[in-house]
Formats: C-alpha cells, sequence, structure tokens
C-alpha cells in the first residue's frame, strides 16, 4: 500500500505523518507539494496537520483551491483511503469532503496536550483495530478544532455511523462532543487529534498505531478479495 502525504505551505505535521507510515506499517510513503496534480499511484493520502497558509482567512480556507485537491476529490470518488488529521480535517471540510465546519475553540485559546478519546465506531476502514467504545489517548493542538453542523447534517451523521471518535472531555466545544468523523462512505475520515503524535510509548501513547494498521488492513482486505474475485 502507497501511501502520500500531502505538505501544503505551512504544513507541519507532515514528517510526523510519513514517520508514523514508516514506524507503524513500514509501507512506501512520499510527500507530495500541494502543486501535485497526479495521484494515481497513491491507494492512501495523509493531509497532515500544521497551519497551512497561515491559517489566512480561515483555516484551510486557502489550502483547498491548491491543485492537489482536485486529485483527492477524485481519490475520495474512486473510494481510495484519506484521513485528514486537525489542519487536514480542516481542509477536507473547506473543500466539501468531509461535511460542517471547524469553529474557533469556545476558549478562544490554542489548546494542546492529550485527550482522551472513545472509539464510536470500529466498523470504518480506520478504526478497525479499536473496541467499539474503547478509550483511547490522542493529543490534540489546535485554535479551531470545535466542530459544527447543522441539525440535518447532525442527523444524517448519527444515522450513517459517521461519527468515529467523541471527547470524553470536551476541549473545544465541538457539538456532541465530536473528534471525528467520516464521509458517507466511509473512505474520507477527518480528526482534530493527532493519532501521528501517540504511535511510540515515548510520546505518552501508542493508541494512534491502530488507526495505520486499521487502513492497512482495510487496504489489504480489499484487495484479497479483488484478486479472489
Ligand atoms: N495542529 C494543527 O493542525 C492546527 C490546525 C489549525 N492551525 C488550528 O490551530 O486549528
Amino acid at each position: 500500500m502507497k501511501f502520500a502525504v500531502l505538505v501544503f505551505p505551512g504544513s507541519n505535521c507532515d514528517i510526523d505523518c510519513y514517520k508514523a507510515v514508516e514506524d507503524t506499517i513500514g509501507q512506501p510513503v512520499d510527500y507530495v507539494w500541494h502543486t501535485a496534480t497526479d495521484l494515481s499511484a497513491y491507494d492512501g493520502i495523509l493531509v497532515p496537520g500544521g497551519f497551512s497558509y497561515g491559517d489566512y482567512l480561515r483555516c484551510g480556507a486557502i489550502s483547498r483551491f491548491a491543485p492537489v485537491m482536485n486529485e483527492v476529490a477524485k481519490a475520495a470518488e474512486e473510494g481510495k483511503f484519506i484521513l485528514g488529521i486537525c489542519n487536514g480535517f480542516q481542509i477536507l471540510t473547506e473543500a466539501g469532503l468531509l461535511p460542517g465546519t471547524l469553529l474557533r475553540n469556545t476558549s478562544l485559546k490554542f489548546r494542546c496536550h492529550d485527550t482522551v478519546l472513545r472509539v464510536e465506531n470500529n466498523t470504518n476502514p480506520f478504526t478497525s483495530e479499536y473496541a467499539a467504545g474503547e478509550e483511547i489517548v490522542i493529543p490534540i493542538a489546535h485554535g479551531e478544532g470545535n466542530y459544527y453542523c447543522d441539525d440535518a447534517t447532525l442527523e444524517q451523521l448519527k444515522k450513517n455511523n459517521q461519527i468515529i471518535f467523541t471527547y470524553v472531555n470536551n476541549p473545544n466545544g465541538s457539538l456532541e462532543d465530536i473528534a471525528g468523523i467520516s464521509n458517507e462512505r466511509g473512505n474520507v475520515v477527518g480528526m482534530m487529534p493527532h493519532p501521528e503524535r501517540a504511535v511510540d510509548s515515548l510520546f505518552g501513547s501508542e493508541d494512534g498505531k491502530r488507526m495505520f494498521t486499521s487502513i492497512l488492513k482495510a487496504w489489504r482486505d480489499r484487495h484479497e478479495s479483488a484478486s479472489v474475485r
């Protein structure tokens, strides 16, 4: 399984994502610049955290116009696995690949600390290696992580099992404690907490590892069943 880690001007978690792929699942991974116009070589796309374009206008509002985002939309359409972390989540919502938006934290402060998440949906390609309802420790680092959507969208998220993670102690005012969601099809996930910063006990938690092993498992399952057919 080959991964792309997108890099925008101002990304700062790209190296962490790259290392997480290397260290947890040992799969091939490339940095892909925001001007790229072809992602066909990749099976998984990581949209990393950071301060792309300095968070000007709104977090992710400029990045979503980058040429590579047309390719991300194509990849989503093709069913490839796409994970947006923190600023990556913000970019995916701005691009319309995930519903809702991220508002400023209700504290109006940048919050940077570990959080406890509850796994709400472990039937998703990104979370199959967790137990349903399991509580895991994953750090956050954001100023605009307050997830919001309208009532009709929230109803859809619930109906389709698109709420992937919630916070046990809400750090930012997110609607219904939402920390991460998927698209309806389940192949695009966005989350504010950083699993790539929780892949080694030296970081204080290894609970992020299973997101990467889950993605690889989902990809292998898909390819094995395709080759059997
Ligand atoms: N770590 C991040 O990706 C931060 C995202 C964004 N710059 C914010 O502060 O909300």
